[in-house]
């Protein structure tokens, strides 16, 4: 339960939590922080006592409410789509350009919400959070699906006091979020951006995630997920990303980057830049978070108790636009046209050579597509 409210894949339609199932933390730098009082029965069964949800917000919220947008990261994003590292941020803001007075999400006009997925590790609840015995939940976190991280979200909009989102916008793991916003909740989203993301998970997809959870499991320090930090798992976590990189880049990419160049070190190029990105993420991020969320992603499948996948795209009645990256291998193009076809919209193809990672980096053409769906 969230403040007296099932938290569950059936029962919508949604009602707030009672006055005072909530309150507000101490904000970190511009993060804010809200704890739903529980349990949280999570769909798979399970349940977690309370949860805390980080959020970051930018611009006004218009009096009726009706002006706010949802942003929605990736797996390894969090809260700051914008602005630099900071207290409460590890890294710079990941669509910089995209927020701001003038920006596709114009703060002149729009309010614009972002909050750190559940299961997560920057600040809302997941397993490196303290459980009310005073330790981490560790390897007792329950499987929390895309259907839980939306229903937090939903309590969340209910507090900040927003009834219906004029657009909400995710790619990759963000994608998911959103459309599953826009099926269970069709009512409380105007428009929204689906973005290098499909509508279940693949085989592909499952297969290369359990091998990244593998990687992090097989590492000594990983005790069973009930690691002490300093380290952690994090060459297990070095792997993972390793691999997820390159699922996230296109092979072309790489080839015309590194060749087969060995540097002076005697590293091949490529796996420099691998081992680069694996110890940057070793930095920021919780092994046990990873497990977590990429078995969220295992899970994902928009169609799940609703009929199928065309069922449920069929329940969405915001504008929408559909767009991928026509060198993801990751979340390759058919994936996004299942969803463009089942929501009755054209495909928006972005031309790119940096695969899944198009979405992050090509962000002109993404503040393009924020404009339409905006109609701004
Ligand atoms: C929606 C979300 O919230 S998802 C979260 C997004 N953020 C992340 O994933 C953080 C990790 N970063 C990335 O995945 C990517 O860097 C992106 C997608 C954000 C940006 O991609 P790009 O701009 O193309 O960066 P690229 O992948 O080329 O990496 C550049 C880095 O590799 C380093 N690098 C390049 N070649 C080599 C090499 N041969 N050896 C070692 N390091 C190398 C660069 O020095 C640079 O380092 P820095 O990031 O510490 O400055
Ligand atoms: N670079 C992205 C890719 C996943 O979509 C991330 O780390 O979240």
């Amino acid at each position: 339960m969230v403040g007296g409210v099932r938290v569950g894949q059936v029962a919508a339609p949604w009602a707030p939590p009672h006055p005072g199932g909530w309150r507000e933390g101490d904000p970190v730098g511009s993060r804010r922080f809200l704890d739903l009082t529980g349990p949280l029965e999570l769909e798979r069964g399970s349940s977690l006592p309370a949860v805390r949800v980080a959020y970051e917000t930018w611009g006004t919220l218009a009096p009726d409410g009706g002006n706010a947008v949802l942003v929605e990261h990736a797996l390894t994003g969090d809260s700051h789509v914008v602005g630099p590292a900071g207290p409460g941020h590890p890294t710079p803001g990941w669509w910089e350009g995209l927020v701001g007075p003038g920006a596709p999400l114009d703060t002149d006009r729009l309010f614009v919400v972002c909050a750190n997925v559940l299961g997560g590790c920057q600040g809302t609840t997941g397993p490196s959070s303290t459980a009310p015995d005073g330790v981490p939940h560790g390897s007792r976190f329950p499987t929390v699906t895309v259907h839980d991280q939306v229903r937090v979200e939903a309590a969340l909009a209910d507090t900040l006091g927003i009834g219906r989102w004029a657009a909400v916008l995710g790619g990759s793991m963000g994608g998911m979020r959103a459309l599953e916003w826009a099926v269970a909740f069709p009512e409380r989203v105007a428009a929204l951006l689906f973005l290098a993301s499909g509508a279940a998970a693949t085989a592909d997809q499952i297969g290369t995630q359990t091998t990244q959870q593998a990687a992090v499991r097989a590492d000594p320090a990983w005790a069973g997920g009930d690691y002490l930090p300093d380290p952690g798992p994090v060459a297990g976590l070095g792997v993972a990303r390793r691999i997820a990189h390159l699922t996230y880049r296109s092979a072309l990419e790489l080839d015309e980057r590194f060749g087969t160049t060995v540097q002076d070190d005697g590293r091949y190029a490529v796996a420099s830049y691998l081992d680069h990105h694996a110890s940057k993420l070793a930095r920021r991020f919780d092994p046990g978070s990873y497990v977590v969320l990429t078995e969220s992603m295992n899970h994902w499948d928009v169609g799940r108790g609703r009929g199928g996948v065309q069922a449920a795209l069929s329940r969405v009645t915001a504008r929408t636009v559909v767009a991928g990256v026509d060198t993801d291998r990751l979340y390759p193009l058919a994936l996004q046209q299942q969803v463009a076809d089942g929501l009755g919209v054209p495909l928006q193809v972005i031309p790119s050579p940096y695969g899944h990672d198009g979405f992050l980096i090509e962000i002109e053409a993404v503040g393009a597509l924020v404009r339409e769906l905006l109609g701004a």
